[in-house]
């Protein structure tokens, strides 16, 4: 059992050598160190996302090996075919529930009387567990059914304002727009559907518990630990936390990489005043109270870039700039306001700032913490990402990158 170490403050003489001797030890053995993340953030934020992303990265990319508890290199082990089937279809029915629910509310009338009929029995599905689709007997005529349900003109009005929509507290999942076509609905309630890889990277799947991830980028070990977000998972975090440093030893290089849902900006907190985002910052400033987080170096990923950018440039979205107003200046405001016109910069930077504004109210946080605006269902993008970061890691030259 070993026990976390500083990794930003490590001394020479920890090892008790000489720090010549500690150097030679430890330029030869760059590759022996083991880079560990444990991955926090609200239910949703792209955590495991993340996961399943680097998964298909070694199924593509020879320098990426995910690997065993002995760091031996192993096939991805598989969800069977049946499960992830499930999952995908349950998503897109809840969708349509989202849906139908949405265009009763603003008093939108299906086409006719069979449709109705059929939404309902989509919206009673939903109501049931989990398994309740087993029940829905799934044919030519119910996909027949929900193509003609997706094409309903009631339907295509409330997709028109997808990024507002919250029916008790549920919003749609931003994985879905790469569901959203009459093909891809067709294929996923086809007889023979077999879930693509990129079909597991955009579906939703909460996170129950603690899951550790092992990988090797080219010889660099990296494992990550990957909790659930949801609220009854958030107060396990203690006891997350405190396994994960008991398999910690000293040489390892440790960081909480909390994940943020940039799209989460305009999304009012179901119970308290402020958004999710604001939630969020409250959840990182608990996280890091906690006396094994404060041992570790910090990785914010603002994730969910490509949501955050379609967000602002709706114009359902334009008077949610309220909750970033503070971090903008007035001109950026206005020039919004007015015109819809804006930097990306800008506004994923007023995101980092309330990140920034409550590091500062943590004594010494700033100093090691690391961020990137990432889009963990952007393949390309989290091979670089990670690429990079790895070679910071050991090189020790992490770029900090805050506004
Ligand atoms: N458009 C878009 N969707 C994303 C991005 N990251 C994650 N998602 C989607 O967001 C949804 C939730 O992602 P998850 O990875 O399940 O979230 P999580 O953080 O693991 O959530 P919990 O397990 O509940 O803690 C999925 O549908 C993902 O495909 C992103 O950068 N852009
Ligand atoms: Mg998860």
């Amino acid at each position: 059992m070993g026990q976390l170490c500083d990794v930003c403050t490590r001394s020479e003489t920890d090892n008790n050598q000489s720090p010549d001797e500690f150097r030679k030890i430890s330029k030869n053995s760059k590759n022996d160190e083991l880079v560990r993340f444990f991955m926090a953030g609200l239910g949703s934020a792209g955590k495991s996302t993340i996961i399943r992303q680097l998964q298909y990265l070694c199924s593509i990319n020879s320098n990426y090996k995910m690997c065993n508890e002995d760091w031996i290199p192993i096939q991805k082990r598989e969800v069977d075919s049946i499960t992830w089937q499930r999952t995908i279809r349950r998503n897109i029915l809840d969708l349509f529930d989202i849906f139908i629910k949405q265009a009763h509310i603003d008093g939108e009338t299906l086409a006719n009387k069979a449709l109705t009929v059929f939404a309902k029995s989509i919206e009673d599905a939903c109501q049931e567990k989990e398994d309740s689709i087993d029940f829905i007997e799934i044919n030519e005529d119910f996909r027949r059914k929900l193509i003609e349900l997706f094409n309903d003109n009631a339907i295509k009005n409330v997709l028109k304002k997808k990024n507002k929509i919250s029916i008790d507290g549920k919003t749609i999942f931003d994985g879905c727009d790469y569901f959203l076509t009459e093909e891809k609905i067709r294929e996923i309630f086809s007889d023979d559907y077999e879930p693509s890889d990129k079909d597991k990277v955009h579906s939703r799947n909460p996170t129950v518990d603690m899951h550790t991830y092992r990988f090797k980028l080219n010889e660099t070990r990296i494992e990550i630990c990957d909790v659930g977000g949801q609220k009854a998972e958030r107060m396990k975090i203690t006891d997350y936390l405190k396994n994960w440093s008991f398999a910690s030893t000293e040489r390892d290089r440790n960081f909480i990489l909390l994940v943020v849902s940039m799209s989460d900006y305009n999304v009012p907190h179901p119970q308290y005043q402020g958004t999710l985002l604001d939630e969020c910052v409250e959840y990182m400033k608990v996280l890091l109270n906690n006396s094994v987080a404060q041992k570790c170096g910090l990785f914010i990923f603002f994730n969910k870039k490509d949501r955050f950018k379609e967000k602002l440039e709706d114009d359902e979205c334009r008077a949610d700039i309220k909750y970033l107003k503070r971090y903008l200046t007035e001109r950026q405001v206005t020039e919004y306001q007015t015109a819809g016109r804006f930097k990306s910069n800008d506004m994923s930077k007023a995101i980092a700032s309330k990140f920034v504004d409550a590091l500062d109210e943590l004594n010494q946080r700033r100093k090691n913490t690391y961020c990137r605006y990432t889009c963990a269902v952007d393949s390309k993008m989290m091979e670089g990402i990670f690429g990079a970061i790895k070679d910071e890691i050991i090189n020790e030259q992490l770029l900090s990158i805050f506004p």
